[in-house]
């Protein structure tokens, strides 16, 4: 079967700025792909060239094994594109607003009536659908809209900042739905801000800056280039300047740096082992009192490749 999602090049410029440069990626039948990175990366100029929503410069883009610059028709159909703005008629409820847009899929009425039952239930609105979408919650309208774009029964679904503004019990609710559709075999592309949803959500990660992708595989191989060094947090009572000095010049320990009164921070290599090493280095200088250890994470590799956290 042809790939849920394949672009090669794809390059946007705006007067002189390069906002994405000659990006390629792929995403597998059934497979959910995050594409994280800071404000401005070119996350959105990204998606809005997948959707058929802005021309690229140079690039292809081919959904479900079909070209978007040659067949715009086929591709687009193929597509659910979920934009960071609710995009829905409040005046009308929950029902009417699929409708309105299915008819604008061109589905036919027959069908559009059993499919926005299935689209409801999917979203988990059923018994809200006869009420006004202006009375819905921020994390119910982006439900709804979410099942507007699956309505046509798209091949690949792309979400911008879903969860951008809502209630941690929406936002809640919200991935419950985005998980559920993931087990049901949906091809994804999601992009966020939130490390934790990108990790809960996408079995592979895509890491954009500045309009590059600078790294992409699944969270434990992104993690891995960061090579092996726990952060390893400790609390100490005594002199701190000459316990980072000590400990510094433990084999292993890649840094040692103070992070308050009587808190030191450690890169190291197989910290469980060394902390009888940690206690003994320091002894005539500091007492170790607490002891925290953090394995690499994904939060870090994006540092690490980026040099800026996601909310900068
Ligand atoms: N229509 C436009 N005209 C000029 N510059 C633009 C336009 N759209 C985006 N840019 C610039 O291109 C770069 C990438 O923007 P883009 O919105 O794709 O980033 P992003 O990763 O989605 O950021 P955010 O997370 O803040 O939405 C930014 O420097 C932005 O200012």
């Amino acid at each position: 079967m042809t790939d849920a999602l394949v672009c090669q090049d794809l390059t946007k410029r705006f007067d002189h700025h390069l906002a994405v440069d000659s990006i390629s990626l792929t995403i597998a039948r059934g497979e959910a792909y995050g594409l994280l990175g800071p404000n401005g990366a070119g996350k959105t100029t990204t998606i809005s060239m997948l959707s058929g929503l802005l021309r690229p410069d140079a690039g292809s883009v081919h959904v479900a094994g079909h070209a978007l610059a040659q067949d715009p028709r086929a591709a687009k159909a193929r597509i659910g594109y979920v934009p960071q703005e609710i995009a829905l008629y409040p005046e009308l409820t929950g029902r009417e607003n699929l409708r309105y847009f299915g008819r604008l899929y061109g589905l036919a009425r027959r069908a559009l009536q059993y499919r926005i039952a299935e689209v409801l239930d999917l979203v988990g609105l059923t018994g809200r659908a006869d009420d006004k979408v202006g009375d819905y919650s921020g994390g119910m309208q982006r439900r709804i809209n979410i099942g507007a774009a699956l309505l046509h029964e798209p091949t690949l679904l792309i979400l911008d900042e879903p969860t951008v503004g809502v209630d941690p019990q929406s936002r809640n609710a919200i991935l419950e739905g985005v998980d559920e559709l993931v087990a049901g075999g949906m091809s994804l592309l999601y992009t966020s801000h939130y490390m934790e949803e990108v990790e809960r959500v996408c079995q592979r990660v895509g890491i954009i800056d500045k309009g590059r992708l600078v790294a992409e595989g699944t969270k434990r191989e992104l993690v891995s280039r960061l090579g092996t060094s726990d952060r390893v947090e400790l609390v100490l009572d005594g002199d701190l300047t000459a316990a980072a000095d000590k400990l510094r010049a433990v084999a292993g320990v890649t840094e040692a740096v103070p992070t308050g009164t009587s808190s030191l921070r450690l890169l190291a290599e197989g910290s469980r082992h060394l902390l009888p090493t940690f206690i003994g280095a320091v002894e005539g200088v500091a007492t170790i009192t607490g002891v925290e250890i953090t394995e690499p994470d994904l939060e870090a590799a994006f540092l690490h490749l980026t040099g800026s956290t996601l909310r900068d």
